[in-house]
C-alpha cells in the first residue's frame, strides 16, 4: 500500500536533523551545501533552524549532474544548474544535504563534484529520508527519518519551494 508523508511530518524529521546537527557540532563552524535539486530546500530549512546560534554557518549547492555514474546515458541535453559555494571549501567542516539516500550513487558524484571546490577539513552527511538499498559504502551521519521500502518501491518528495507543496509518498510500483 502506498504510503503518504505529511508537511508536519517533514517539519519533524528537518528539526529532527537540525536537532542532531546542534548537539554534534556544539557551536562549531559548519557549512550546509544541499545537493539539487530539493537537497539545497532542506540545506536551508536546517539553515534557518540553526541560524540563530553563535557560530559560523554557511549554506551552499552543489549541482552533482555532470559527475553522475549514470550521466552517458541520461537523455542529450541534461538540465544543469550551477552550483554555488560562497565560503572557502579548504579545511571546511561540510555536511552534505539530501532529500532522500537511496543506492548512495549520487552522495558518492556530490563527493566527487566538491572536490573540484577544495578538500575539505572533514565532510558529513545528513539526509531527510533514508529508504535503505545502498549500492556504495556511504551511510548517512544525521538522518531525519527512515524509512522501510521495498528496494522497486520510488520515494517521491515534493517541497513547498520546489514544488509548491510539502509532502511525500512512497509509491510501490505499479500502483500508479
Ligand atoms: O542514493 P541515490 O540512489 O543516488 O538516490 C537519491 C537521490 O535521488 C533523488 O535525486 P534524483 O536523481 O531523482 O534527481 P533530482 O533530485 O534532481 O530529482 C534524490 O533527490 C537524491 O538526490
Ligand atoms: O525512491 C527514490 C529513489 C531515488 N531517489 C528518490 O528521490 N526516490
Amino acid at each position: 500500500m502506498n504510503r503518504t508523508l505529511s508537511a508536519e511530518e517533514i517539519a519533524q524529521a528537518v528539526e529532527t536533523l537540525a536537532d542532531a546537527i546542534r548537539t554534534r557540532t556544539e557551536g562549531k563552524p559548519i557549512a550546509l551545501v544541499g545537493i539539487r535539486s530539493r537537497g539545497d530546500e532542506v540545506a536551508e530549512r536546517l539553515c534557518n533552524l540553526l541560524a540563530d546560534e553563535d557560530r559560523e554557518l554557511d549554506l551552499g549547492i552543489l549541482d552533482i549532474s555532470l559527475y553522475r555514474d549514470d550521466f552517458e546515458h541520461l537523455h542529450e541535453n541534461p538540465k544543469l544548474q550551477e552550483s554555488d559555494i560562497p565560503f572557502t571549501v579548504d579545511g571546511a567542516h561540510i555536511i552534505l544535504v539530501d532529500d532522500v539516500l537511496f543506492t548512495g550513487r549520487t552522495i558518492r558524484a556530490a563527493l566527487d563534484a566538491l572536490s573540484d571546490w577544495g578538500r575539505p577539513g572533514r565532510v558529513e552527511l545528513a539526509a531527510l529520508i533514508d529508504r535503505g538499498h545502498r549500492e556504495m559504502p556511504i551511510q548517512p551521519d544525521y538522518v531525519g527519518l527512515v524509512l522501510e521500502t521495498n528496494r522497486l518501491d520510488h520515494v517521491y518528495v515534493s517541497l513547498e519551494n520546489t514544488d509548491g507543496k510539502d509532502f511525500i509518498e512512497v509509491v510501490e510500483p505499479g500502483s500508479k
